[in-house]
């Protein structure tokens, strides 16, 4: 549970957000009322009474008795019932999360179902969100996978700045960890900084990183790093890309290029093709992906950035929308700060709900 934690402590805003949200939209219309002695019912729990205002936040009044404490509720706890105007106002809160308006609605009616008419309390609520959101986030949690090919080839693509440096860093320091021998190919030739940055990577990774000059054609350097690594009877190549998408048809002619030099040299390669994301971007990253779609064979994804970014809630969108495997999900700037996507600790950090 240790990552747990720091997933959690990184992904603060993201879930003091929805957190504050829940907590305002439960305690709306009114202080939670003391608790009285133990005369009234246990735990109410049933539907509201057509006489009740359907959206009143709701006390418990009574003691929480032995049943309430059996299932853990406090006497004082806020509830709300769960009626139409509770679902708007969980879907405004998961929009502004940047769920997408498609996810958010999709989520709040899962999570209405068999339940409408029920007091619910903030904890049961963000319970159920959690549930919901890891459903989601189930089938694209994936590992990248590794195949018996030598080398792997794994193309890394994404705009500018969304981390693709960072994470082939990242990526080739793990696999270097677990017995692989990694090259890395600085595939961005066009900007000397980032040939530099990449190679800052590789040694931190202590992987070696081929690079060409600045300016000479990318699918030349591609050809050169894959021959070399195939010679070399390496694992994995990494190959870096530039990610100027204000040029498309440039770009998209680029990557083309490096992919039918890749497959002069093995015709079942690259055989991961990794869009990188910056999860700060929010509701941007859906487009990035419908772009890159079309421009390269993208078959998974990492998302970098989500520490102290409070826009997570694009994850599930992502998911929903596109079901591509997230692979890794970046939370800070050093080496050992990308991790393994784990749906549960995802939902669990995203809504506030404690696992511990
Ligand atoms: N907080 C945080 N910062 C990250 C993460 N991943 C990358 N960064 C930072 O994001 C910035 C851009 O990362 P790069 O890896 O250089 O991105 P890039 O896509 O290679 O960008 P170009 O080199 O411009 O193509 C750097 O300052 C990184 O330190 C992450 O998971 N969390």
């Amino acid at each position: 549970m240790a990552f747990f934690s720091k997933l959690k402590d990184r992904l603060f805003k993201s879930s003091s957000k929805l957190d504050q949200g829940l907590d305002a939209i439960v305690d709306e219309t009114g202080a939670v009322a003391a608790a009285s002695p133990a005369t009234g019912p246990a735990v109410q729990t049933a539907p509201e009474t057509p006489s009740q205002p359907a959206s009143q936040t709701t006390s418990q009044s009574a003691s929480p008795g032995v049943l309430g404490r059996l299932l853990g509720r406090q006497a004082d706890e806020p509830r709300r019932v769960l009626d139409d105007d509770m679902l708007e106002q969980l879907e405004e809160l998961l929009i502004a999360s940047d769920m997408g308006v498609d996810t958010a609605l999709r989520v709040t009616a899962n999570m209405a179902e068999g339940r409408f008419g029920k007091r619910l309390s903030t904890v049961e609520i963000k319970q159920l969100l959690a549930a919901e959101i890891a459903r989601i986030m189930e089938n694209v949690a994936k590992p990248m996978p590794i195949y018996s090919n030598r080398p792997q080839v794994v193309l890394v693509v994404g705009v500018n700045g969304s981390g693709k440096t960072t994470t082939i860093g990242k990526l080739a320091s793990q696999f270097k960890a677990a017995g692989k021998s990694v090259v890395i190919a600085a595939g961005d030739t066009f900007r000397a900084a980032a040939v530099e940055q990449l190679q800052v990577w590789g040694d931190r990774a202590g992987v070696p990183v081929l690079t060409a000059p600045e300016g000479s054609d990318p699918a030349s350097l591609v050809f050169d790093a894959l021959t070399k690594a195939q010679a070399d009877g390496a694992d994995l190549l990494m190959i870096d890309t530039a990610g100027r998408l204000q040029n498309r048809a440039d770009l998209m002619e680029e990557l083309a290029k490096i992919v039918r030099v890749i497959r002069k040299v093995d015709s079942t390669a690259p055989h991961n093709t990794l869009l990188v994301l910056d999860a700060t971007t929010g509701q941007n990253a859906l487009n990035q992906v419908e772009v890159f779609q079309k421009i390269s064979d993208v078959s998974g994804l990492v998302m970098t950035k989500l520490d102290g970014t409070a826009r997570g809630g694009v994850l599930v969108a992502l998911a929903d929308k596109f079901g591509l495997p997230i692979h890794a999900i970046g939370v800070g700037e050093q080496i050992d700060d990308l991790a393994p996507f784990d749906p549960q600790e995802f939902a669990a950090a995203l809504t506030g709900v404690d696992l511990s």
